[in-house]
């Protein structure tokens, strides 16, 4: 068996396409969606991230500012151009690309957002709505998973186990919340399981979202699940993978995520939407 790709540009190409629609609507009434994107410090990979996202909002008819801060920026700083951009009514979402410098709080940060403008999920507000079933801001990365299976016919996951490797407050734990509003039955597994390969054999959903490298093998995974890979690794040539073994996995699974050009693109795409989403809200 070869594993059929889930192309996470062509999908967020056809969600950016309804995003940008969606925001030539809302202009028209004189409510162009408007993000705020900051960034702190000279991370590079983070500095490739914003120049995407406020291109993308570009992409899309959205206004957006990009806030640039050197390192040294304080706590105190950050937090009172948060509440400045709480308070400004054509900034409809307000998103702090983490990772922050160390002597900054992210929590503090993240807390600090108005859960109306938290479109990257992160906020206790958001998650608890999650948790509970409320609306609310998604977390992007996993939700733009969600859109992947449900664009190959897997919306509802009623008898379908899944299996969630990593437990972060940003991809892990919200990638269960949504498997299990989608009917899933979840298992997470995290550093501290005991037998990793028992609880990936048996699940037909794998999502991998730790960090390193091939974290899940092909021994590892029952044919013909899907396995979504949410990791941004660089292997020993320098090149861009994520944490499964993609060429091994390919033959066994049914369906496979790639690395670039899966759920990267899509984080994105999420973004826009819960920013037009934003938008809609503030109308309401
Ligand atoms: N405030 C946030 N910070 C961070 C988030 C986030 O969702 N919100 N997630 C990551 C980084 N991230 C978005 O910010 C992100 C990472 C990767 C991609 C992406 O499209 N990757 C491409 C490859 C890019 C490359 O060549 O380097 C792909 O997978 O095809 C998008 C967004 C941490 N911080």
């Amino acid at each position: 068996m070869t594993a059929q790709l889930i192309d996470g540009n062509a999908l967020s190409q056809q969600l950016r396409g309804e995003v940008a629609r969606r925001a030539a609507d809302l202009t028209a009434k004189g409510r162009q969606p408007g993000l705020a994107v900051i960034l702190v410090g000279e991370n590079p990979a983070s500095q490739v991230y914003v120049r995407n996202k406020v291109k993308s909002c570009g992409d899309v008819g959205f206004h957006s500012v990009l806030e640039k801060y050197d390192a040294s920026l304080t706590e105190a700083e950050l937090l009172a151009r948060i509440e400045a951009l709480n308070q400004d009514p054509s900034i409809h979402g307000i998103l702090v690309q983490l990772p922050l410098p160390a002597h900054i709080d992210d929590h503090k940060v993240i807390e600090a957002i108005s859960p109306a403008k938290d479109v990257d999920g992160f906020h206790v507000a958001s998650a608890g709505a999650l948790m509970v079933g409320e609306v609310g801001f998604k977390a992007c990365t996993p939700y733009g998973c969600m859109k992947m299976l449900e664009s190959i016919g897997m919306a509802d996951l009623r008898g379908k186990h899944a299996v969630v490797i990593g437990r972060s407050n940003i991809v892990g734990k919200p990638m269960a919340m949504m498997l299990l509003a989608a009917n899933a039955t979840v298992t997470v597994c995290h550093s501290g399981t005991a037998d990793l390969a028992h609880h990936t054999r048996q699940a037909d959903v794998i999502v991998a979202a730790v960090g390193k490298r091939n974290v899940l093998t092909a021994d590892m995974v029952k044919p013909g699940a899907v396995v979504i890979d949410v990791g941004m690794n660089r292997n020993d040539e320098g090149k861009l993978c994520g944490d499964v073994d993609f060429a091994g996995i390919r033959d066994v699974a049914g369906w496979i995520t790639p690395v670039p050009g899966g759920v990267g693109p899509m984080t994105i795409t999420m973004l826009l939407v819960n920013t037009l989403e934003a938008a809609e809200r503030a109308g309401l």
